[in-house]
């Protein structure tokens, strides 16, 4: 079983992440995780913080020499931001003081709508929103993006699977239908600011969030992740909660500011008559089983089907819009403004490389389930063994 979990604060010392239940032998090293967090900072619409933050990356366990020992991995990426906040987020008690004199570390009492803010304070008996605010943060998404990194790395390693995220629509601005990015053009699209293949959609995105700052508001958007080179029968229809589906569903969804996701046609399905909706099976002249459409986006009865996997998820505009928006002051009760502090404008490019890393770690935990293996051989050897099954019996699925 691939388990995963995260810890640390937007402003403390470090985010941490762990990943256990990898094999041994999976090649991966600093830079390559390095290369996914920088990935994670690009993007038209980002905040000053993204400028100077420089995602200082430890591999502290679980790799030696270039390769996973099959224990836990653990990664360790120090906030740059850190030594300013040394006083308001010390683990430690401080004089009060010390507190007093600077202003960072009042209490914050003006929840801001769209924040976990309110709810959390609720929750959690606190009258300062800091302790919500600090973990809510999408900065924690730094370390699944790590964590993400070396479940890619397994999954090329062990099955070759290859996967690609690109950004589809930024507020009213959406790519043409039809521009679905191939692993070789990975990247041409981490060369766009907004992370869309189509030059025209990329310009009119750059163009809308211009003008949303401008405006002093905030942009959403939906991004989209293809993974090429699945095998069929990875999930399975037997229970609701071992569906592929659902546990894709379930990972983007469980990322700040995610709040619809799509497999395939998604919602378009709904609207689309029977014959026109499913992908009809057909023999190759090579003998291979494939599909004519791809519509179910890579799943039927929760399982993979062999054909590329396609899911998209929908963000929320940034929650901190400049435009300040109206809450009540929970230390008076009185009517005031939202807390504003330095934000994105739009995140939506990130998010998509958020969003891959998710994928990459339910995909990986799906392989490990249907073929496990304690080193990345084990797992190859029993995927070619079954891929050679599926063969024999005259049901090979396409190579992609
Ligand atoms: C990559 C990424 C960057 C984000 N950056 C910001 C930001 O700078 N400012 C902000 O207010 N929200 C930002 N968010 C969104 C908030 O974290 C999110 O709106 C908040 O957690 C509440 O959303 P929820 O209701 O889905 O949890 C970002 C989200 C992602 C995925
Ligand atoms: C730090 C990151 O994103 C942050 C996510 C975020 C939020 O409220 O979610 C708010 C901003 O942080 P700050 O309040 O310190 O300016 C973003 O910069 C990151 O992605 O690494």
């Amino acid at each position: 079983m691939l388990r995963w979990i995260t810890a640390g604060e937007s402003h403390g010392p470090a985010l941490v992440a762990v990943l256990d239940g990898l094999p041994a032998g999976v090649e991966v090293t600093t830079a390559d995780v390095g290369r996914d967090l920088a990935r994670r900072r690009l993007g038209y619409g980002r905040g000053a913080r993204m400028k100077f933050e420089q995602d200082e990356i430890e591999l502290t366990g679980g790799v030696r020499h270039g390769f996973t020992m099959g224990g836990p991995v653990a990664i360790r990426i120090g906030n740059t931001e850190w030594p300013k906040w040394t006083t308001v987020m010390s683990a430690d008690p401080v004089d009060q003081a010390l507190l007093d004199e600077q202003a960072r570390n009042a209490p914050l009492t003006r929840p801001r709508p769209g924040h976990a803010d309110l709810a959390g304070m609720q929750k959690y008996d606190l009258d300062d929103a800091r302790p919500v605010l600090e973990r809510a943060s999408a900065r924690e998404t730094a370390a699944r993006v790590a964590l993400g990194a070396v479940a890619k790395a397994f999954l090329a390693q062990a099955v070759g699977v290859e996967i690609v995220s690109h950004v589809t629509a930024i507020g009213s601005v959406s790519a043409p239908r039809g521009v679905v990015p191939h692993p070789g053009d990975a990247d041409a699209v981490d060369a766009s600011e907004v992370r869309c293949l189509d030059p025209q959609a990329s310009a009119e995105m750059i163009a809308e969030i211009d003008a949303t700052r401008k405006a002093g508001d905030t942009l959403g958007g939906v991004v989209e992740v293809l993974a090429y080179g699945l095998p069929p029968g990875l999930g399975s229809h037997v229970q609701g909660e071992r569906r592929l589906d659902s546990r894709l569903a379930a990972a983007l969804m469980g990322i700040q500011a995610i709040k619809g996701v799509e497999v395939g046609d998604g919602f378009e399905l709904a609207r689309t008559r029977g014959s026109q909706a499913h992908d009809e099976i057909v023999r190759d002249e090579t003998g291979t089983i494939t599909r004519v459409s791809g519509r179910s986006g890579g799943t039927e009865g929760g399982m993979s089907t062999g054909e590329v996997l396609r899911v998209r998820a929908a963000m929320k505009p940034i929650s901190t819009v400049p435009r300040a928006l109206r809450t009540v002051d929970t230390a008076t009760g009185e009517p005031a403004v939202a807390i504003n502090q330095r934000s994105d404008v739009c995140a939506v490019p990130a998010a998509g490389v958020v969003a891959e890393a998710m994928v990459s770690l339910v995909l990986a935990h799906a392989v490990l389930e249907k073929f496990g293996g304690d080193s990345v051989a084990e797992t190859r050897r029993n995927a070619a063994s079954y891929l050679d099954r599926l063969a024999e019996r005259g049901l090979a699925a396409p190579a992609r």
